[in-house]
């Protein structure tokens, strides 16, 4: 079936495939790391989970403490975990639906594989060590950033010499959203990241910008790392895997290109909603404000298209494993992108900003539609990309999905309940003018919650390893495919 093909001749399946075949290793290699990684940064965030309920378990160390284990959650699940996915899936998209393989071949891909694992590596153990920049999402100091700068740059040739060497005549959209995460990303990297090295043989670098010019580039960074990492790419993702486990069409194409433009346009400038009721000029602040709440109308647009792309085959959400975890995740995209908007509301921030409001929010993202559609991803790939008849369990499936369902529920729920409590208590005064709480009564508040969202991580987690666990016997007891199909370019798909 073509997804792709719009427009030109139509592509049969009964044309001669071609002599050149995909490049097909890395994407496995890319689908294992995604896997690892995922269930690395789970395990990390449930430790820290259960670290903030109990501190005992920062084990008094330096390198176990919260402030070095947070920002290795944070990598680990953003750039380790959803960097693979959107690697490998997206060297697996522009392949399929550009009827074309990888630009220059297997040796970049494996080039940019392994450059992104050191990447992490080099990024984590700096951490561990207490080597930052302290900027949240962008801690990995000069040496690393270079790096990973050399590897995206990489990245970025490959992709984009792939599209433009394409066999079909139009670029299907999910290649739009994975080009537009790759050049954004590359331009918020350089820029944030600009920095002068103390010495060139020292870890220590001091940033190009200072004060609240500083803060403002790294929250348009941080902002836009949301924008663009984990949502235009992950909207790539969307838009290939729901067709196609759906058998349908994109609902509309129309409504695709216009979200996209609008989505691209109104993200770059939300990013001061990060900096309310900060030295930030207060225009500025109002401007973000505006540009979150107009935010809601093509991240709805995006909804819509994935959730409507089921019409005529919602039957399919029983039987099919990954549209089950695509099309959940589209509903928790829509949750958050509604959240997001009303949290940039100035006086919305103004309770919910510092507090666990935040964190619920973000992993309503981060869970409910990051590591959904991941999830679903997964579960379509590896029977194709190991030739095999279909999952070795569907009942581990519906295990994983219900786990991590309730984990999710568990997790976003106590957060609202803890963080708007925070809110309230904080600025809650009494008849006389004084803080009606201190700001250890306001911590002890919060331990019941801090339970729950900890087994709501570990719920969670069980989810993903049960994926794991039923994925690797897919490989090695799965059906295989009765015909082995050829790897070479047939029709777009
Ligand atoms: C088992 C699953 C997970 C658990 C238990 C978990 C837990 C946590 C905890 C406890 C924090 C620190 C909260 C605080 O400082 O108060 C955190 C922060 C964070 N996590 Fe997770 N996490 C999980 C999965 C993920 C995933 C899959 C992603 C991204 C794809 C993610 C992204 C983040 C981000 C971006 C932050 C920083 C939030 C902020 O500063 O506002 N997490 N996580
Ligand atoms: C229309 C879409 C969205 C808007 C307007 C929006 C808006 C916001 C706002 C106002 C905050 C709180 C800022 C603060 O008080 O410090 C926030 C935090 C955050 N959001 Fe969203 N959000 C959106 C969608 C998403 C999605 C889909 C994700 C994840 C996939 C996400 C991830 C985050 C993260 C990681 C933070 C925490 C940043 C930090 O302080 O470390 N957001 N967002
Ligand atoms: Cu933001």
């Amino acid at each position: 079936m073509s997804v792709a093909v719009s427009g030109g001749v139509p592509i049969t399946a009964a044309q001669p495939a071609s002599r050149e075949a995909y490049v097909e290793d890395v994407v496995r290699a890319f689908t294992i790391a995604t896997m690892f990684w995922g269930i690395a940064a789970f395990t990390v965030g449930v430790l820290i989970a259960f670290q903030l309920a109990f501190p005992a378990l920062n084990f008094g160390l330096e390198w176990t403490s919260f402030g070095r284990v947070r920002p290795l959650h944070t990598s680990a699940a953003i750039f380790a975990f959803g960097g693979n996915a959107l690697l490998g899936t997206s060297f697996f998209v522009v392949q399929r639906t550009c009827r074309a393989p990888l630009f220059g071949g297997a040796l970049p891909a494996w080039f940019i594989f392994w450059g992104y694992q050191l990447f992490i590596v080099l990024a984590g153990t700096g951490y561990l060590m207490g080597i930052t920049q302290g900027k949240e999402y962008a801690e990995p100091e000069w040496y690393t950033d270079l790096w990973l700068t050399i590897v995206w740059v990489a990245y970025l040739i490959v992709f984009a010499g792939t599209l433009i060497k394409r066999r079909e005549p139009h670029i299907y959209v999910a290649n739009w959203f994975y080009l537009a995460f790759i050049i954004t990303i590359a331009m918020l990297h350089i820029v944030n990241n600009l920095a002068v090295p103390v010495s060139f043989t020292g870890t220590k670098s001091y940033g190009a910008f200072a004060g609240v010019q500083d803060a403002m580039i790294q929250w348009w960074y941080g902002h836009n790392a949301v924008g663009f990492f984990l949502t235009a790419g992950f909207l790539g993702m969307m838009y290939y895997f729901i067709p196609k486990a759906a058998e349908r069409p994109v609902y509309s194409y129309r409504l695709s290109i216009i979200h996209f433009w609008a989505l691209i346009f109104l993200y770059i400038w939300a990013g001061p909603h990060h900096l309310h009721y900060t030295a930030l000029p207060d225009w500025t602040q109002t401007l973000g404000m505006v540009f979150s709440i107009m935010l809601w109308m093509p991240s709805w647009g995006g909804m819509i298209n994935g959730i409507m792309t089921l019409s005529g085959a919602w039957d399919k959400l029983r039987t099919n494993p990954s549209l089950r975890f695509t099309v959940t995740a589209v509903a928790f995209y829509g949750m958050s992108t509604f959240e997001g908007p009303v949290m940039s509301i100035k006086p919305v921030n103004a309770l919910s900003h510092y507090t666990d409001w935040t964190i619920g929010h973000v992993h309503s993202g981060a869970l409910g539609w990051v590591a959904f559609v991941t999830f679903g991803a997964l579960y379509y790939l590896v029977p194709v990309l190991w030739r095999r008849k279909g999952l070795w369990s569907q009942t581990l499936v519906e295990w994983h999905f219900w786990t991590a369902t309730l984990g999710i529920v568990l997790y976003i729920t106590s957060m609202w309940v803890s963080g708007i409590m925070q809110g309230l208590m904080w600025r809650a005064y009494d008849d006389m003018g004084f803080l009606q709480y201190s700001f250890v009564e306001t911590v002890a508040a919060m331990h019941p919650y801090y339970i729950i969202r900890g087994m709501g991580g570990v719920l969670f987690l069980t989810g993903a390893i049960i994926m794991a666990f039923n994925l690797i016997r897919t490989v090695k007891n799965g059906q295989p495919l009765a015909e082995d199909r050829p790897a070479g370019l047939v029709a777009a798909e």
